[in-house]
């Protein structure tokens, strides 16, 4: 625990008169707080603050965390994979569930300003019904935050299609360290005066402000949607079949995600969800999105009947109808899910060139040799992005030993990064140099001295223990 102050009865009576009711220490309630998603890391925080406005951060960090020296963790819908979303040790957890209001919609230009707390299914419901959606996608849309998708730059099933946050979000409203309340809210389109600070916050994981509000630009709803369920024999098929379908789908195409065949156990024998089509050792989860029936349907046919007639696709199905679209996506969506029930599962997140994306899966298991109970590969191809995951019975270090420093090691060599989508947090902050310059990181430390003197946000995240 680095030396910072330990909340006492005053700091307790400041926070209630700030937040009335809002600042809970109810061990119960703080249960769910403490512990991350995975149920992998916990934290020991005895103060969770629920502020409503920009106004009520602010004071909480101005007048008070930061003047007392108070660490402070900001906390979304908590379902980072990093640990970066729960306390280490005592840090005030700063929740933004309180904080839902949609301020505006655009719907011409389609640019949605709201606060962080916004659920993302519950901001995709709302521009549904005008005509609109969000330009992410996530798993764990149920739960998630849009100012902890922003934080953390979550990736997401849409990226292929939307690009990353750092292209869509146009403003972010942040409260700093001291208590500044930094309005880059912007809703233009282009703004080129001088440096772009919100990108600085975009992927920060709450260590350099807090996100209070966010504005993004949303695209049309598409008019058809499909979703392609293919099987192939080889990732070499895969990855032509990628290249057949760029060229012959070109603008439709929004995603493109593979499974193996042991994540389709796992969902089998887990969540009991059945394989559409016959054992392959690979599946592709395509979809298209588009805004004309008729042609969608037309480029999609040709291109599944090139990819069959030409041996790269063994087995396929299409969904057009929302249920069966639903269906079909769950495979790729509940893998994690899955993973949860089958064991403890040590997480990488790598990007890769895209030919080697799935050796390091092989290279894996011919390392580990059967001592893992499982070795899983999956992700997002269009992004160049594996999710590798290798799961023993329990915490194992041996296993760990054996898995690290080899997985960082492999993807440093064939220059990826160590995390692709799902940011350091307290887990992988110590591995950044595999993918930065020490230069780099040394120049993330000043950023991080000079927006927080004091290092009172979200410590031990992020950056590394050594600099
Ligand atoms: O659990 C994981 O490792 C990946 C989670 C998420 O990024 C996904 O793409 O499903
Ligand atoms: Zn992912």
């Amino acid at each position: 625990r680095l030396p910072f102050s330990r909340v006492t009865e005053e700091d307790l009576a400041f926070f209630r008169s700030v937040l009335p009711g809002r600042a809970v220490t109810d061990p119960d309630l703080l249960e769910s707080s403490n512990q991350d998603w995975l149920k992998s890391v916990r934290g020991s925080s005895e103060l969770l603050l629920r502020p409503r406005t920009s106004e009520e951060v602010s004071q909480i960090l101005k007048r008070y965390c930061n003047h007392r020296n108070l660490a402070v963790n900001p906390q979304g819908g908590n379902t980072g994979l990093v640990g970066g979303s729960v306390p280490v040790h005592d840090e005030i957890i700063l929740s933004t569930a309180l904080m839902k209001d949609i301020r505006s919609f655009d719907s011409v230009s389609g640019i949605l300003t709201c606060q962080a707390g916004c659920v993302l299914e519950d901001l995709s419901l709302y521009l549904e019904d005008r005509d609109h959606i969000m330009p992410l996608d996530l798993g764990a849309k149920g739960s998630c935050h849009i100012g902890g998708n922003v934080a953390t730059n979550a990736g997401g099933l849409r990226l292929l299609r939307y690009g990353s946050l750092h292209g869509t979000v146009l403003g972010l409203e942040v409260v700093l360290a001291d208590g500044r309340v930094l309005d880059c809210l912007a809703t233009l389109r282009k703004d080129n005066t001088g440096y772009d600070l919100k990108q600085l916050f975009i992927g920060s994981e709450g260590t350099l402000g807090v996100i209070t509000a966010v504005s993004i630009l949303c695209p049309r709803k598409p008019r058809s949607v499909k979703v392609a369920f293919l099987g192939c024999d080889t990732f070499e098929q895969l990855l032509k079949t990628f290249q057949l379908c760029r060229a012959m789908l070109g603008e439709i195409l929004s995603a493109y995600e593979f499974l193996d065949s042991e994540c389709m156990r796992l969902l089998n024998t887990h969540l009991q969800l059945s394989n559409p089509i016959r054992d392959c050792r690979f599946y592709i989860v395509m979809e298209t999105s588009g805004s004309d029936p008729t042609h969608d349907e037309e480029k999609l046919h040709s291109f599944l009947e090139a990819a069959v007639t030409s041996s790269l696709v063994t087995e396929g199905t299409v969904a057009t109808e929302d249920s069966k679209i639903k269906a079909l996506w769950a495979l790729r969506e509940r893998i994690t899910e899955a993973l949860t029930h089958h064991g403890y599962t040590y997480k990488y997140d790598v990007s890769l060139p895209v030919e080697q994306l799935y050796q390091l899966v092989t290279d894996m298991r011919g390392h580990l040799q059967g001592r893992a109970k499982s070795v899983v590969g999956y992700g997002h191809v269009g992004d160049g992005n594996l999710h590798l995951n290798i799961s023993s019975q329990a915490k194992d270090p041996a296993l760990l030993a054996a898995i690290e420093p080899f997985v960082y090691e492999w993807t440093a060599r064939h220059r990826g990064s160590v995390s692709a989508e799902h940011g350091l947090g307290l887990k992988k902050r110590n591995y950044i140099y595999y993918s930065k310059s020490s230069q780099a990181v040394a120049l993330m430390g000043q950023l991080k001295a000079l927006l927080d003197p004091k290092g009172i946000l979200n410590p031990y995240k992020t950056l590394p223990d050594e600099q």
